[in-house]
């Protein structure tokens, strides 16, 4: 008994009611559903073998950072060109590949802010035709990210974006509070306090105007989320907000549902068990990983360069002998593996961490 009973598609990419199942189900069950921040086939086939060992679904998300690396930085982005050509390319990788690992796996992009719309637009245009063909977006969700704006305009424009994605039962995550720290080369080190505590009269205004749209929505609201890892204490996270929300809008709509809010954690890594179990007891279905990822994966190459050092110096001769051909030590095969391996545990315990493990 698990979440696969309540999804049409068991294994691979899915979309439109599976993924408004999949986070009912972990809003039911007390779990969160780790979304990382994924740049290459490397990447996210480390979060695809962690997620198939602990029986359990995953979110895979691109940047739009990490879509452009994806498709080469020697790639011009003019015009968000390659973050729209190397998002549909991890699309279709992750597509491709996503059903032999045998989980449910959640296709989505990351923060797209205001100034990055044409990447969520081309992103949009690839997910209309894939539907003109296939009957569902090429993608499960997208992120729109109009923190930084006048809260009235981030909501009508979500709204315009939710009524896009709407007719191909496309989820649609949005931001509302900043999200501290630096994401896509903004900084917001140095944002007002008060802006990354989002109000709950916003979350209703939110809720109001998307949910007479679509069901398919889910909403990142600050709590004093910040992107990266801190020193400790430098973070004060306050996720009771989040039961303050949550209470105020069944309230005001008269839901019958006590968490009537989709919530997404941002800034995930670097925070402690107690901060996500808390979250997720308030409703918090996806919490987003990338630093914590990002340190991990390089754990693995840099131990085996340090380790094997004499044995990297030169194509042929090591300690073994001066003729000794070192082919088996740089082959990217061997020392990109170890940063796999170093990842796909780093994912392992925040599937512990989150309840996912065991969940299929
Ligand atoms: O929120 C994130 C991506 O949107 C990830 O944040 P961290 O890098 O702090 O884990
Ligand atoms: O926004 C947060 C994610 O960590 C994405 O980071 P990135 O823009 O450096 O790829
Ligand atoms: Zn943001
Ligand atoms: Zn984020």
């Amino acid at each position: 008994m698990g979440v696969l009973e309540k999804l049409s598609r068991k294994s691979g990419v899915i979309v439109g009611d599976d993924v408004l199942r999949l986070f009912e189900y972990a809003q039911e069950k007390v779990f969160a559903i780790p979304a990382i921040n994924v740049t290459s086939s490397s990447t996210a086939i480390s979060a695809l073998e962690a997620a198939r060992d602990q029986n359990c679904p995953i979110v895979l998300q691109v940047s739009q950072g990490g879509a452009a690396f994806f498709a080469g930085k020697g790639v011009s982005n003019d015009g968000q060109k390659a973050s729209i050509a190397g998002a549909v390319a991890a699309a279709h990788f992750i597509r491709s590949i996503a059903p032999t690992y045998g989980i449910p796996v959640v296709l989505h992009s990351d923060h797209c802010a205001k100034k990055l719309l044409p990447w969520l637009d081309g992103m949009l245009d690839a997910d209309e035709q894939y539907y003109k063909i296939h009957g569902e977006p090429l993608f499960s969700s997208h992120m729109i990210d109009l923190s930084e704006e006048p809260v009235d305009w981030n909501i009508a424009t979500t709204a315009k974006y939710l009524k896009r994605a709407a007719p191909m039962k496309q989820w649609l995550e949005m931001e509302i509070g900043i999200t501290g720290g630096e994401e896509d080369g903004v900084n917001n080190e140095n944002v007002d306090n008060a802006a990354m505590y989002t109000q709950p009269q916003d979350i209703l205004a939110i809720h109001n105007a998307l949910a007479s749209i679509s069901p398919y929505f889910s909403i990142a609201a600050g709590f004093g989320n910040v992107h990266g890892v801190y020193k400790p204490g430098n973070v004060r996270l306050h996720p009771e907000l989040l039961k303050k929300h949550q209470a105020y809008v069944k309230e005001q709509t008269g839901s019958s549902k006590d968490k009537p809010v989709f919530f997404v954690f941002h800034g995930g890594s670097g925070s402690s068990k107690e901060e996500y179990k808390e979250a997720i007891g308030y409703g918090v279905v996806k919490v987003n990983l990338d630093t914590d990822m990002q340190y991990a994966y390089l754990t693995g190459v840099r131990d085996y360069v340090l380790n094997k050092q004499d044995y990297l110096k030169s194509p042929v001769g090591n300690p073994d002998g001066e003729d000794k051909p070192n082919k088996k030590f740089f082959d990217p095969r061997v020392w990109i593996r170890e940063g796999e391996k170093t990842m796909s545990k780093r994912v392992q315990v925040a599937l512990e961490d989150f309840n996912t493990a065991g969940q299929l």
